[in-house]
């Protein structure tokens, strides 16, 4: 099916212009994803130069530059304005008050990508004391290690913020204020799945040479070693020697690059495992609930949070937010179900509940996680979202409904649909706050949807020491005189 286009996209087909330096090949132009980390950062810089330009392109590539830091953007990368704040510089695993040296890479005609090289005068943010990783400022994830956790938490709900600036055409008062970002349990060692991967060169690995088993180096196209990883559970770590032993005894088998999946399991008596098959079915265990799954299908990663999360979901779903005329729904709809997450946890209190989704083998293990957890009340069907509304036969203003799109957000079939069918509550939680803004923008100042009033918007940190953040939207049907008030 062809994307679809969101009328309330403010950059689409924006391109972007690279200088590669003077004398160097012609500049190429290449399309900008909506949503991308690129089209992100170009959304920060356009908003820290504030108007500023500059006629020529300051710097040249390889260059070596002071740079003072002031921003940070949403992909958690510092930013210094310089030749009279008329361009900006981009520079990973620093913090705004932060003054460092940077070797810039990338030009562009309003900013440049730098690599951080070191610190010469640190913001008092900063705290180095607190990375726990060995490969910090090497690997590309986990770069708010040295920022105390509450302001990581704090950013996050900045990056919310940004994201309904730039994506969401709301009128004052159509957004609630963001809420705080509700904090992990667990701030390192949470990560139930790790994908570690090697390059084979072509002709094969050398006689002699061991494959490089790790993740991408920041700023290179080139993998690194890794022996342990920190957001990583203990259970990853432990077992990580022998799988990468076990892959190398086989080094010469392999005639391409692969990725190696190492994800965290329940065994038969609920003991921490590692499973590195793709098709093995797992087993999954959080609070009073358990799911199974193949070992490459998507779950949520971190799961000494998911007892908080869902429950929160659960609790969105029933909240009155204070209005004594709020009926609690009836029935529950999940679009995107994957294996059943939100359907099951979420199912209490309702007369029945219906999933959909795309994948018929995740389909299949919602199912069978219904019926493992106990719950009778839940049907399933394959399908993209848009086809649940054909089948939808509860009446709208008694029905919820939980959409938990991929990243790239619903696309407009699936929201006229939901404008057309006009569910009492909505729960929308996005792994990409930026499409999640788009959608409700487009939902809230359609004619159909003049009547939703959002209630509560917070990030959940699935993702600690990372710039990620999943963040979860309840938006209400109000009667007409509630909404226009
Ligand atoms: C972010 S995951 C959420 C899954 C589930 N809610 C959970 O938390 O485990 C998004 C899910 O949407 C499914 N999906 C992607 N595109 C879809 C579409 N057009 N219609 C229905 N499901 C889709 C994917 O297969 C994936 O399972």
């Amino acid at each position: 099916m062809a994307t679809a286009v969101h009328p309330a996209s403010p950059l689409q087909n924006q391109k972007v212009k690279r200088f590669r330096g003077p004398g160097k090949k012609k500049n190429k132009k290449k399309k900008v994803e909506e949503g991308s980390a690129e089209h992100i950062l170009q959304l920060d810089v356009k908003r820290v130069l504030n108007g500023k330009t500059c006629d020529q392109v300051p710097y040249e590539r390889f260059q070596e530059i002071e740079v003072s830091i002031q921003y940070l953007s949403s992909s958690g990368d510092g930013i210094g304005l310089v030749n009279d704040d008329s361009y900006a510089v981009v520079v990973p695993f620093t913090l705004p008050g932060d003054k460092v040296h940077a070797k810039l890479h990338f030009l562009t005609e309003t900013y440049a990508l730098a690599d951080f090289l070191d610190v010469i005068e640190p913001s008092k943010e900063r705290d180095n004391s607190l990375i726990r990783c060995k490969y910090f400022a090497k690997c590309g994830g986990c770069q708010y290690q040295m920022l105390e956790y509450s302001k990581q938490l704090e950013q996050k709900r900045n990056v919310i913020i940004k994201a309904f600036e730039y994506f969401s055409h709301l009128q004052p008062g159509q957004l609630c204020e963001i809420g705080p970002t509700e904090s992990s349990p667990m701030e390192y060692n949470y990560r139930t799945k790790i994908t570690p991967h090697f390059d084979v060169p072509r002709g094969g690995i050398p006689e002699g040479t061991d494959l490089v088993i790790g993740f991408q180096e920041k700023g290179r196209r080139r993998v690194f070693d890794i022996e342990e990883c920190s957001i990583a559970t203990k259970c990853i770590n432990e077992s990580m020697p022998s799988i990468f032993a076990a892959t190398q005894a086989k080094k010469s088998e392999y005639k391409r690059g692969a990725t190696i999946l190492l994800r965290d399991v329940f065994d038969e008596n609920n003991e921490h495992k590692v499973e590195t098959d793709h098709k093995a079915v797992v087993k999954e265990v959080f609070g009073k609930f358990t799911f199974k799954f193949p070992a490459g299908a998507f779950f949520q990663n971190n799961n000494s949070i998911l007892p908080k999360f869902t429950s929160f979901v659960h609790s969105q779903l029933f909240n009155s937010f204070g209005d004594e005329k709020f009926e609690a729904p009836k029935y529950l709809v999940d679009a995107y179900c994957g294996s059943g997450l939100f359907s099951i946890t979420c199912s209490e209190g309702f007369q029945s509940v219906i999933g959909v989704e795309i994948s018929s083998d995740s389909v299949a293990y919602a199912k069978t996680n219904a019926e493992a957890n106990g719950i009778k009340n839940a049907e399933y069907l394959v399908g993209e979202a848009e086809k649940i509304f054909a089948k939808i036969e509860t009446p709208a203003a008694e029905t919820a409904m939980i959409i938990d799109p991929p990243r790239k957000g619903c696309d407009t079939a699936f929201l006229d649909q939901l404008l057309t069918y006009s569910p009492a509550r909505v729960v929308y939680i996005s792994c990409n706050v930026h499409t999640q803004a788009r959608d409700i923008s487009y939902i809230l100042n359609h004619e159909l949807g003049k009547d939703y009033k959002i209630n509560d918007v917070r990030g959940f940190d699935l993702f600690p020491q990372s710039h990620h953040v999943e963040s979860v939207l309840t938006f209400t049907k109000c009667k007409n005189e509630q909404a226009s008030a």
